[in-house]
């Protein structure tokens, strides 16, 4: 059976980390780091992420900007409002909630956000920097996701990992982030012919495919490690839940560690942005970079046979 990788511990240690790098800022040159949140529209999970953000941030000692507009709002609003927030001072990171109404064109707006305030990592020249080995603002999610692998397995150097999923916020910025950690990378998506065998050759496996249950026991290697970064809700009836891209199930009796969902991947993502909002300020006030991780979490050892988060 595999080990189960607590992405809410690991949250929770990283927020501790980047709390007491704010602490040290405020004490001791009286900077405080803010981030701002815009949403547009009523999106029930998105409100529900940028509620985390918000109060996530406040925890950790940022000051915290929350900017909520109605679904109506023209892309000419909202680019005025990122231009605003560029403008300000006491904002070090902006991020625009995923996904927007359909008369907004994602693109326009990554591309109005300030690259050093661009904590999603999201904008051109931060994937591009990210693409060369350059020095930019990494994407959350695969951040999370990289910070869990090493958690588990300390070096990721020589490691064949795969990634199933090619998007511009996991699949892509992640694989070029495995091989910044030395890995061997193999990317499979939607049109990789007989993806089971691809993945099943991978030491490390992140599954990043948007599709529920997708991955199965014969599409693991014995003994890997994976990730599932898919958060699927079904809803049956009353009942509801969130299924990642592995079926936890049958992957749980071959893989040697797995991370649940919920309770994985979905936390750091959050603990990640205020680690890069933190490093974001950190740049702009001509700081040295805080360190990259939080404390180590040593994996767990014995084998919870029950999901660790229900
Ligand atoms: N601008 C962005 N938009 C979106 C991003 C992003 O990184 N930047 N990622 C996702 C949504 N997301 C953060 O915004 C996010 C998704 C899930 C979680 C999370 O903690 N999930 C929990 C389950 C929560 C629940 O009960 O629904 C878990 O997996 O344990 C955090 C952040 C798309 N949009
Ligand atoms: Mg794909």
């Amino acid at each position: 059976m595999a080990t189960w990788i607590d992405g809410k511990a690991q949250a929770d240690a990283l927020r501790e980390t980047v709390a007491d790098a704010v602490g040290r800022l405020v004490d001791q040159r009286g900077l405080l780091p803010g981030l701002a949140v815009i949403l547009v529209g009523d999106d029930p999970a998105s409100q529900v992420y940028v509620r985390r953000k918000g109060q996530h941030a406040r925890e950790v000692g940022m000051r915290s900007f929350e900017h909520a507009l109605p679904t109506a709002t023209s892309q000419a609003m909202l680019l005025e409002r990122i231009a605003g927030l560029n403008r300000d001072p006491r904002v070090h990171g902006i991020l625009v909630q995923l996904p927007l109404p359909a008369h907004i064109d994602p693109e326009a707006v990554i591309h109005a956000i300030d690259p050093a305030k661009d904590v999603d990592g999201f904008h051109p020249l931060n994937a591009g920097a990210l693409a060369v080995g350059g020095e930019g603002l990494v994407p959350c999610t695969p951040l999370g996701c990289v910070q869990l692998l090493k958690s588990q397995l300390g070096e990721l150097a020589g490691q064949h990992a795969v990634v199933l999923g090619r998007s511009r916020i996991v699949g892509r910025p992640l694989a070029s982030l495995l091989l910044r950690e030395d890995c061997t990378v193999t990317v499979a998506h939607s049109r990789t012919p007989d993806p089971a065998t691809i993945c099943r050759q991978g030491d490390i496996l992140v599954a990043a495919a948007g599709r529920p249950g997708l991955v199965r026991d014969d599409w693991v290697k014995p003994g890997a490690t994976v990730i599932d970064v898919g958060i699927t809700r079904l809803e049956d009836g009353d009942s509801r839940r969130l299924v990642g891209d592995v079926d936890a199930v049958s992957v749980s009796r071959v893989a040697g560690a797995l991370t649940p969902v919920p309770g994985g991947v979905g936390p750091m993502t959050i603990a990640c942005l205020l680690h890069n909002t933190l490093v974001a300020a950190c740049r702009q006030l001509g700081l040295p970079d805080p360190p990259p991780s939080a404390r180590a979490i040593a994996p767990r050892d014995g084998l919870p046979l029950t999901h660790p988060h229900g």
